[in-house]
């Protein structure tokens, strides 16, 4: 198997999506999930680079993997559920640190995910077609509830991890632009997060081929040491 080109890792508490999200993005469909345990990965050809995405383990006894995870990742998506405010909580201060060990110039996506489940996820049009339009049922079956973050929180936090990396705003993507609000559900914006970092994420990888020389030696350009008369090298 080739090397990954570039590394992508989701983060973020239990139960907020992220295996789904991805299994939405790869596979195309929404299946039962089960909790993770530690972490699977998922290789992405796009164009002609390998991209590995990572899902990781939300549940607190696997908190210490996160950072061995994250270690040279050119992006992380931290996942919140936008119907649990303290899922947003967590993300600054249980998984913003575990980020230390990515590339230096690391991206960071903000995803608040469920949005189907949300009034503002109807009033967006994503009811599943076979759900009557009159229903107050998102999923015919769950109520549809206020959603309880705002898109300007993720927002903020956003700014926020720019003062953490000590980043400046104009060097990096716009918040308006990484921060985005998903249904694993749905499909909705999940080919939007991922392609966006994708396309993020291809220009770093080519910065790091021109910055580091590669390591394939050419031995038809060696040439062998000149062989003094003493028998020793000039
Ligand atoms: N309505 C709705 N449910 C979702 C959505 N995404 C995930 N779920 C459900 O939420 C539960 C948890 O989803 P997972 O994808 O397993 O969550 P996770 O973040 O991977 O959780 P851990 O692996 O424990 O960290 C499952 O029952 C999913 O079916 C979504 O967009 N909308
Ligand atoms: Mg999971």
């Amino acid at each position: 198997m080739r090397k990954p080109d570039s590394k992508i890792v989701l983060l973020g508490d239990m139960n907020v999506g992220k295996t789904s999200l991805l299994q939405r993005y790869m596979e195309r469909r929404f299946p039962d999930t089960v909790s993770t345990v530690g972490g699977a990965f998922y290789l992405k050809q796009w164009r002609s680079y390998n991209i590995s995405i990572w899902d990781t383990a939300g549940r607190e006894q696997f908190h210490g993997l996160g950072s061995m995870y994250c270690r040279g990742a050119a992006a992380v998506i931290l996942t919140y559920d936008v119907n649990h405010p303290q899922s947003l909580v967590e993300l600054e201060d249980r998984f913003l640190g575990l980020t230390d060990t990515a590339s230096k110039d690391c991206l960071f996506a903000i995803v608040g995910n469920k949005v189907d489940l949300t009034e503002e996820g109807a009033l967006a049009g994503q009811e599943k077609e076979e759900c009557s339009p009159d229903t107050d049922a998102g999923d015919c079956g769950s109520p549809r509830v206020p959603k309880q973050v705002q898109l300007e929180d993720a927002v903020a936090l956003y700014k926020k991890i720019l003062k953490y990396k000590m980043l400046d705003e104009q060097d990096v993507p716009a918040a308006e632009q990484m921060c985005f609000e998903t249904s694993a559900k749905t499909g909705y914006n999940v080919d939007l997060l991922f392609e966006t970092l994708f396309d993020l994420v291809v220009p770093m990888i080519l910065q790091q081929r021109a910055e580091k020389p590669s390591h394939t030696v050419d031995i038809s350009s060696h040439k062998p040491p000149k062989r003094t008369r003493s028998g020793c090298c000039a």
